[in-house]
């Protein structure tokens, strides 16, 4: 069950609010391994508490895999071109570690076209994170958010109701979605497209020179113990940044000990 941005809008953001309507209306989009030359690009923050499924959401989105097992304890970025309505869009994703975040991550908030903050129907601390969150978003950032509750297949584990994450929603002005990246809910990528339509119409001059990508690739950096700074592939790239190249090069700081186990 979904809110989307049409819905949200008014509350959000007045500009380009018909454009914007325009591309949710025919919502079109797929990865893919390359895109044409000055493809706009667009940033996305993903956050919320340890634990509650952001890296797997990231790369379920981008791969349509998902990842079962592995730790994690600092922030990724994921490069990918995808296309939005018949229009290739290089897509960055940070995945911001909950592990050892003892402040809020304005660096990332500030960096990023637009934000999901993620948090586990199964874990009523990450949903007082994601409420934490969304009230700090705002004086930072006037970037689209999207609130994202995952693990809707623990259903029996629940702590938090659909309408509880609803209503916070509502209270924010920001879509809601509630998912299963284990089960590739469609609604997963509903809100990416959401929120990449939002970001894009905010953002629609940010045109940047396209990048080469292998997801195939992206898995295997994943998986593996690479710890080169950028690994680029044939289809997607995972950075690994240093926090000061934060300011620097508008790239983000990254995690070390990352180990992975892909299932399809
Ligand atoms: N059952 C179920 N498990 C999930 C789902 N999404 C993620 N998980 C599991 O939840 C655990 C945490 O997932 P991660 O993606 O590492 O969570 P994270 O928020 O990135 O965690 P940090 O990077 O440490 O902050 C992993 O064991 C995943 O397999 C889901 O939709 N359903």
């Amino acid at each position: 069950m979904s809110v989307g941005f049409r819905e949200a809008l008014p509350l959000h953001n007045n500009r380009n609010r018909q454009s914007c309507a325009f591309l949710i209306s025919g919502l079109n989009m797929k990865t893919e391994d390359r895109g044409g030359a000055n493809a706009p690009r667009v940033r996305i923050a993903v956050l919320g508490k340890i634990n509650v499924g952001k890296s797997a959401l990231t790369v379920r989105y981008l791969t349509r895999r998902f990842i079962g097992e592995y730790r994690s304890n600092t922030d990724l970025l994921y490069r990918q071109t995808v296309t939005i309505s018949n229009t290739p869009v290089e897509v960055e994703i940070i995945d911001v570690s909950g592990e050892t975040r003892d402040v809020f991550p304005i660096e990332p908030i500030q960096w990023a076209d637009g934000c999901i903050v993620v948090y586990s129907i199964t874990d009523k601390e990450s949903f007082h994170y994601a409420i934490d969150a969304l009230q700090k978003l705002r004086p930072v950032s006037s970037a689209p958010v999207i609130l994202l509750a995952n693990k809707a297949d623990l259903d029996h584990l629940r702590q938090v109701d659909e309408t509880e994450g609803r209503n916070i929603a509502n209270q924010n002005g920001c879509p809601f979605f509630e998912v299963s990246v284990a089960e590739n809910s469609n609604d997963i990528y509903q809100a990416f497209e959401v929120l990449l339509n939002e970001s894009r119409c905010i953002h629609p001059n940010n045109a940047n020179k396209i990048r080469k990508f292998s997801v195939t690739k992206m898995i295997g950096t994943l998986i593996g113990t690479n710890n080169k700074c950028q690994q680029q592939t044939q289809g997607g790239t995972v950075v690994v940044c240093q926090k000061s190249d934060l300011h620097r090069n508008r790239v983000l700081k990254r995690r070390q000990n990352f180990t992975a186990t892909a299932s399809l």
